[in-house]
């Protein structure tokens, strides 16, 4: 499997070299050059595997001979063994139509869980004899950083750099990656918002690519969805959940609170394989920008508007870029002019083969604090299921909808990571799970940083090993 830029001009890679790259060269994201697909045969035998066999046949075709299948196999043996709950990503029923997908089982209590545990070991193994270490600079509104930074604390050849928004995280969010005080692992809340960051973080890569900027010397990659592997593990739950429910006979949707468009693409990436998906529903908070772009066209960035779900507080989603370049005939030329666009004036129009390509598989919709709240309600009193905020916005966004086959909510993270906009909707404060106990206890360390390059490419240069 060889993998392409979504602008055109990137050197083709495979998934070792694409795995340690992260962003491509030419600033655009990786895909691979065709899209692999199980048969329906091949898709019913998934049914009654456990989670690691499901992962080992969803993602061999995207690894090609990277990594052995006992290879694999034994990653995926050891990235799932560290998740509380036998099935990894268990299903819980609600009503006659409506399912939740438990993403929230490893180590840091949110589904980026389910793909850094992986790729922490994917580095690990491919820089195994390296004489030259990885730089990780990512970016986080809270998850990724957390499941990052347990995902490669400690580890060999790689040191992470985590910036976050200064305040626009929840204290246990900040608390899982600001305690770890591991040597290679350094936080940095910067004073700006999420968008900010990742443009900073995106920007470094691109300076890097060109040569200039303060950290030409270091080799730098990447741990948020930008990176191939992050999505490519996630596809693995939208086959585990469907065939639960009867595919490849029956048609499955699903609903995902989005933000970054990570977790929702790597459902596009299973439906483009043959899962049967009925549809995707991309749920938003009142930042709103994917609603807008997938229901009239218009991907326009206004201000971020802070909620009680920090996590999707974003405007400029990475991944979209990758869907628009699969449905726009993948033309890296068009997408790098689109782009170039976009980033000048931050607005776009979707063409007409994006916004029609996209209506076949993918709804949206608009959740607001109100009907947020709802969902949380009506799931604890109805269905006796405590879910945090970001989950009811998809929860809340599944049940406006009129599919006629089961409806699997995304359930991104654990409630005790959002306690307080939990107890606010629902009067209940749910408990700190025994895996993160003593969080309150712990030291914090971190680096206050404005929202520059200059400054966190500095601070980074000056600090790295
Ligand atoms: C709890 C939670 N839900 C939803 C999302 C949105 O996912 P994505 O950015 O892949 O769209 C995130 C952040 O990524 C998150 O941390
Ligand atoms: N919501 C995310 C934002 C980063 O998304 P990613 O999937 O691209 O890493 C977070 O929690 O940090």
């Amino acid at each position: 499997m060889r993998y392409v830029s979504t602008r055109g001009t990137a050197p083709a890679l495979d998934f070792r070299e694409v795995t340690l790259a992260g962003l491509a060269n030419d600033g655009g994201l990786y895909l691979p050059d065709a899209w692999p697909s199980l048969t329906r045969d091949e898709i019913a035998a998934l049914a009654g595997l456990s989670y690691v066999e499901t992962a080992v046949r969803v993602m061999t075709p995207f690894v090609g001979d990277a990594l052995s299948e006992d290879e694999l196999r034994s990653l995926c043996t050891q990235a799932y063994g560290r998740f509380s709950h036998e099935a990894v990503t268990p299903l819980v029923q609600l009503d006659h139509r409506h399912w939740l997908l438990e993403l929230f089982h490893g180590p840091t209590l949110a589904f980026k869980d389910v793909a850094l545990q992986l790729l922490g070991l994917l580095f690990e193994k491919f820089l195994t004899g390296t004489d030259r270490p990885l730089t990780v600079v990512g970016a986080t509104s809270g998850d990724t950083g957390s499941a990052a930074i347990d995902a490669l604390a400690g580890r060999e050849h790689v040191e992470i750099f985590m910036l976050h928004p200064k305040g626009r995280v929840s204290d246990v969010q900040r608390r899982q990656m600001t305690t770890v005080l591991a040597p290679n692992v350094h936080n940095i809340a910067i004073e700006g918002s999420f968008d900010d960051a990742q443009a900073m973080v995106k920007a470094m890569f691109n300076a890097n690519a060109a040569g200039t900027g303060p950290l030409g010397h270091l080799r730098l990659s990447a741990v948020n969805s930008i990176n191939w592997a992050r999505l490519m593990a996630q596809v693995v739950y939208y086959f585990y959940a469907a065939v639960r429910l009867g595919a490849p006979e029956r048609a499955v949707a699903f609903s995902v609170p989005t933000g970054n468009f990570g977790d929702v693409f790597a459902g596009y990436v299973a439906a483009k394989m043959g899962l049967p998906v009925a549809k995707l529903i991309v749920a938003t908070n009142v930042n709103d920008i994917l609603h807008r772009a997938l229901s009239s066209g218009d991907y326009s960035a206004k201000g971020v508007v802070a909620t009680p779900t920090p996590s999707m507080d974003i405007q400029v989603s990475s991944n979209f870029e990758r869907l628009l370049f699969d449905l726009g005939g993948r033309d890296g030329a068009a997408m790098r002019e689109q782009m170039a666009g976009f980033e000048a004036s931050k607005a776009m129009r979707l063409t007409n083969a994006q916004l029609q390509g996209a209506a076949g598989l993918f709804g949206s919709a608009r959740v607001d604090l109100d009907d947020m709240a709802l969902a949380m309600r009506w799931a604890c009193e109805r269905a006796g299921q405590v879910i945090d905020p970001h989950t009811a916005i998809g929860l809340s966004a599944a049940r406006a909808s009129d599919l006629d086959v089961p409806v699997v909510t995304l359930a991104t993270a654990h409630p005790a990571k959002f306690r307080d906009a939990v107890e606010r909707a629902t009067g209940a404060r749910p408990a700190l799970p025994a895996r993160i106990g003593n969080l309150f206890e712990r030291e914090e360390g971190y680096e206050t940083l404005p929202a520059t390059l200059e400054a966190v490419a500095g601070y980074i240069a000056k600090t790295a090993a």
